[in-house]
């Protein structure tokens, strides 16, 4: 596993940053903006052994947990299946994360990230 350079380190966090920025856009009603609690979805915390959210994704980029962007997407992926685990298919939440998921695949495409790093070089 080779070690990134601090400059290459600070540009693939703003990588990072930027895809979160356009991912809590598709969240407007802030459901997956922090951690699911037992009091808002009773039992939460013995259905779902993998929690995840974008206030965790946010602390993981500024610590440096993601080393690529497929490290990245798998934490929105985790967080989609989550909700579609807990939350029935006919409630709000399952069809936003439905909704969220078909624009990361959108936002996580080849020709969308090729534009955005010719925009940030
Ligand atoms: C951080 O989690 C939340 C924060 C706020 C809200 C909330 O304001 N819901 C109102 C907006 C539509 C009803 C819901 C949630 C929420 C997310 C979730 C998820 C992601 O499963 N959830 C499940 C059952 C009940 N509430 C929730």
């Amino acid at each position: 596993k080779t070690t990134m350079s601090a400059s290459q380190r600070k540009a693939l966090n703003l990588v990072f940053m930027n895809l979160l920025r356009q991912l809590e856009r598709k969240d407007p009603h802030e459901i997956f903006k922090f951690p699911v609690n037992d009091i808002i979805a009773p039992g939460y915390s013995s259905v779902i052994k993998y929690p995840m959210d974008f206030s965790t994704m946010k602390n993981k980029i500024v610590t440096n947990r993601y080393d690529n962007l497929d490290e990245m997407k798998a934490d929105v992926e985790q967080m989609v299946e989550n909700c579609c685990i807990y939350n029935k298919e006919d409630t709000i939440y399952y069809q936003m994360a439905k909704k969220l998921l078909a624009s990361a695949t959108k936002i996580f495409s080849k020709d969308r990230l090729a534009s955005m790093l010719r925009s940030l070089s």
